[in-house]
């Protein structure tokens, strides 16, 4: 059910929100409907509609026509919730228990209209809580490998390849991440955000030559390596858990990038949360670092061999050579987005809450260490588990 009408862009309201979920072939006639909004993300509204006698529900989701959590200041394209709900239904076409079902849309209202997950838990939340979620790596190492590699050139017809990516030409979404991601950390830029206790770390990353050109290098590759639907933006906050679910949200970053760029955010995120933990808590989400590569480059491969179309899939080492640039792409990604989630203007919550300031500043610098030799030895490192072992190494 997609709405047809010719809306003009209004943002909702509880009253118009839930006169909207009414018009939708959802809840019965006279249902008593409930609304609240509970978007927490930095840029958009998402209203939960609720029939309060059945407890059933759904989410519409609305884009704001700025960023939400800059202000009206900062104006940001409405095209953005077409761009999600339609990589939510193209990911969803190739692992359909691992996304929300979209039930409607209106680009006119920047809005998305979806399944409720409220039965699992944002990843990050209960991660920060020490949930150990054991099907997290696998389920989204499948994820990773299965909308990746059926959205690239090794799958499709390369004018099915183009007319996606041309369908999914995401120019402003994209320069956010151009500059929070990978130029403004690098920069004595007014947008970083970091305690004054790290100064001294800060300036040493805005000096160092060597880090700033793998950082230019990895930039690059964003902006040109168009070679698969990425989801965009695949943190730990973009995923919902349970001990038996997990559904990824939040794809209105989706556009035609370097496959590495999904598998290091989810890393680095793993890794953010991995650093607060000790002990068979941490064991837990380093294994969850190693599954999720493990996973991903297994499945790959193995659609690779059946499903690929490549007249080259079958030349001695090609694959090898494909699965080795996502790993180093992915190690290098992985370090940018530690260090931007540290010293940039969006942070994680993992190392954000950590009350007490000794703590928090020492795993932050132990963190921007991290960044920056993932970025510089993601060449050498030769496996996922010498990541690990880096990681470790870091802690000491
Ligand atoms: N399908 C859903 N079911 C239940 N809650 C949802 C759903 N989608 C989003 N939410 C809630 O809204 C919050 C913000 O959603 P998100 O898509 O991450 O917004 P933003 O684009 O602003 O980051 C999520 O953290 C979650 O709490
Ligand atoms: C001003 S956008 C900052 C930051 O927010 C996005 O994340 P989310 O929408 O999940 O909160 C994205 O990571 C952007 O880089």
């Amino acid at each position: 059910m997609t709405t047809t009408a010719v809306n003009s862009y209004k943002a909702l309201t509880d009253d118009s929100a839930i006169a909207l979920a009414r018009t939708l072939d959802f809840f019965p006639e006279g249902a008593k409907l409930e609304s609240q909004e509970i978007g927490d993300g930095n840029l958009n509204y998402v209203f939960r509609i609720t029939d309060s006698e059945s407890g059933k529900g759904l989410i519409i989701k609305q884009a704001l026509p700025y960023a939400k959590v800059v202000g009206e200041s900062w104006p940001l394209t409405l095209k953005r919730a077409t761009i999600e709900a339609n990589a939510l239904r193209k990911h969803g076409e190739f692992v359909p228990g691992l996304v929300p079902v979209v039930y409607a849309t209106d680009a006119n209202l920047a809005l998305t209209v979806m399944e409720d997950l409220s039965h699992l838990t944002i990843a990050r939340e209960g991660l920060i809580r020490g949930e150990a979620y054991p099907n997290l790596s696998k389920d989204i190492g499948e994820y990773l490998a299965k909308t990746l590699f059926q959205t690239s050139d090794f799958a499709l017809h390369p004018f099915e390849k183009k007319r996606l990516a041309a369908e999914f030409s995401n120019p402003e979404l994209c320069k956010i991440t151009e500059d929070l991601v990978f130029t403004d950390p690098f920069f004595d830029f007014e947008t970083n955000d970091f305690e004054p206790e790290l100064r001294a770390e800060v300036e040493a990353i805005w000096n160092n030559g060597p880090l700033k050109l793998e950082a230019a290098k990895l930039k690059k590759s964003f902006l040109t390596d168009a070679e698969a639907l990425l989801h965009g933006d695949l943190h730990t906050g973009s995923i919902f858990a349970s001990d038996t679910e997990t559904k990824v949200i939040d794809s209105e970053f989706a556009f035609y990038g370097p496959i590495g760029f999904d598998v290091g955010l989810f890393l680095a995120n793993l890794i953010a949360q991995a650093v607060t933990r000790e002990g068979e808590k941490r064991e837990v989400v380093l294994h969850h670092i190693e599954q999720t590569w493990n996973v991903f480059s297994s499945n790959f491969s193995e659609l690779w061999e059946q499903q690929g179309i490549e007249a080259f899939k079958d030349t001695a080492g090609y694959k090898e050579f494909v699965l080795e640039k996502i790993f180093q792409d992915a190690i290098g990604f992985a370090g940018c987005e530690l260090i931007r989630r540290t010293i940039g203007l969006a942070h994680v919550k993992d190392l954000d809450s950590i009350e007490e300031l000794e703590r928090r500043i020492a795993l932050k610098k132990q963190v921007l260490q991290t960044g920056e030799a993932l970025i510089l030895k993601r060449k050498e490192l030769p496996s996922i588990a010498a990541v690990v072992a880096l990681v470790e190494e870091q802690s000491r």
